[in-house]
């Protein structure tokens, strides 16, 4: 495995996010340190671009969601835009839209990496709890606020926090609002990895060409199929949609179109043999 440094190449234009690339790996950076990378509606709709612009990319095959800066990953909701309904975007209107993003990397078919530098904190703590690992530097915090600043997030903040933790620690985490380090956030099984902040990046990349050397079919389906019963049945339809893509790619179901266009009796006699 390669240890050269990685140059990327920026290919696009945001106001709230960086979005770049290189040897196959796409690095999504949520760009407001001023606010710690807090997200407000925008922040939110640039990274659903990005993702998606990422998922669609056929020379992408990981990708790396992070904050500007070593301060913090992100911060969560930007409480400094937020109205009495919502974050209000530009145009006035207010918006919960996070939890579209969480579910759009949950059924990205590519494998998404948090890497924390600093805070993740709040609804930017759930952000790199959905993402598929998370490798951290030594001066990353996490935590919940919600309660204390009179928010919370009962679905995959909750359900998906105790998965991965277990429940007493996921209510620990928040009925109290504290905020843990990095080595307590390993031993908990919150995080992948721990590394000193300076070698975070590199570490992060190290990870990304390791799962760039794999079938990204096999990395696909794992991914859908450890989704699959936390997210009900849209996780059970993601995991089989990609195995009708599979089905697709076969003789067999080939078959099934071929004699629908030739105007024939399908003759799949040849498939039933299978133990
Ligand atoms: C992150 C801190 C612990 C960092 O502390 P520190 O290093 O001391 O820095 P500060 O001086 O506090 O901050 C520096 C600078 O950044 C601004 N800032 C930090 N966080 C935010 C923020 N969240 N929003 C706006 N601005 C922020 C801060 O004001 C400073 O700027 P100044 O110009 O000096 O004022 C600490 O900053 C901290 O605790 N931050 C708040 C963390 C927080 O409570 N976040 C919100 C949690 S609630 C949430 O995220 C819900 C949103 C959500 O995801 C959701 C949930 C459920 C349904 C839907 C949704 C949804 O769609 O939104």
């Amino acid at each position: 495995m390669t240890t050269q440094p990685i140059t990327w190449l920026s290919s696009q234009t945001y106001s709230d996010i960086l979005y770049e690339t290189a040897e196959g790996i796409a690095k999504i950076t949520i760009n407001r340190p001023e606010r710690r990378n807090a997200f407000r509606p925008e922040t939110v709709s640039q990274l659903i671009d990005a993702f998606h612009r990422a998922h669609h990319d056929n020379a992408i095959g990981a990708i790396i969601l992070t904050g500007a800066g070593d301060e913090a990953f992100c911060a969560g909701g930007d409480q400094k835009v937020r109205g009495d309904e919502g974050y209000i975007d530009e145009g006035g209107t207010p918006h919960l839209n996070v939890l579209d993003l969480q579910m759009q990397i949950r059924r990205c078919p590519k494998p998404v990496v948090a890497m924390v530098a600093g805070y993740a904190i709040g609804g930017g703590h759930v952000l790199h709890l959905v993402c598929d690992l998370t490798i951290a530097g030594d001066n990353a915090r996490f935590g919940q606020t919600g309660p204390r600043v009179g928010s919370f997030d009962a679905g995959l903040g909750a359900g998906l926090m105790a998965r991965t933790i277990g429940m007493k620690r996921a209510k620990e985490i928040w009925l109290l609002c504290r905020q843990y380090d990095a080595t307590t956030a390993l031993d908990w099984g919150l995080i992948n990895a721990v590394v000193p902040v300076d070698q975070l990046e590199a570490e992060t990349v190290t990870w990304c060409r390791q799962m760039l050397q794999l079938s990204p079919m096999a990395l696909r389906m794992i991914k859908a199929g450890f989704n699959a019963d936390t997210d009900g049945l849209a996780g059970i339809q993601e995991l089989a949609g990609n195995a009708t893509g599979l089905f697709y790619m076969s003789e067999e179901g080939q078959e099934g179109r071929n004699a629908w266009l030739e105007r024939r009796a399908p003759d799949f006699g040849k498939y039933r043999k299978r133990p």
